[in-house]
């Protein structure tokens, strides 16, 4: 039998439930918040939900939306903006409970895509 993803472990409802998590930390957080004023939030929360059911865990949708060095040219995302993404990633998992072993797969695939997100 095929190995299962991460998607089937923690199924459409969970990922929606923990990037909507994820999100709401992200923008309540004086320290990253104002990378988000002149967003179109629920887009980006649809994009993001879409993005992670697709590249980082292994499910069937489809990404329609750009590549991620495009998406965040320009907003100056520093390192330690992108660590402060990563602990509330990590305690949005936490809270659904998702098990320690795709918490550390999650955290590996976001320091993956990390260089094409902050700034050079
Ligand atoms: C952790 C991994 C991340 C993923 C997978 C991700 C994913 C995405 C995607 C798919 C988009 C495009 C949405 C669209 O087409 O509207 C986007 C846009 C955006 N991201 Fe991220 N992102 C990440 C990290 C971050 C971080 C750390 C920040 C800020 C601290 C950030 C801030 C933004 C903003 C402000 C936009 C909207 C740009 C606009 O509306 O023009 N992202 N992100």
């Amino acid at each position: 039998m095929a190995k299962p993803t991460l998607y089937d472990q923690l199924g459409e409802e969970g990922i929606i439930a923990v990037v909507n998590e994820f999100y709401d930390r992200m923008i309540m957080d004086k320290r990253v918040s104002h990378y988000f004023i002149h967003a179109d939030t629920d887009r980006l929360r649809e994009h993001q939900i879409q993005y992670f059911i697709s590249h980082v865990l292994g499910g069937p949708r489809q990404y329609d939306g750009i590549n991620l060095r495009t998406a965040h040219n320009g907003l100056n995302i520093t390192n330690e903006a992108y660590e402060v993404a990563i602990k509330h990633m990590n305690a949005s998992l936490r809270k659904f409970n998702v098990s320690p072993d795709i918490q550390v797969k999650v955290e590996a695939f976001l320091r993956g895509i990390k260089p094409h997100i902050i700034k050079k």
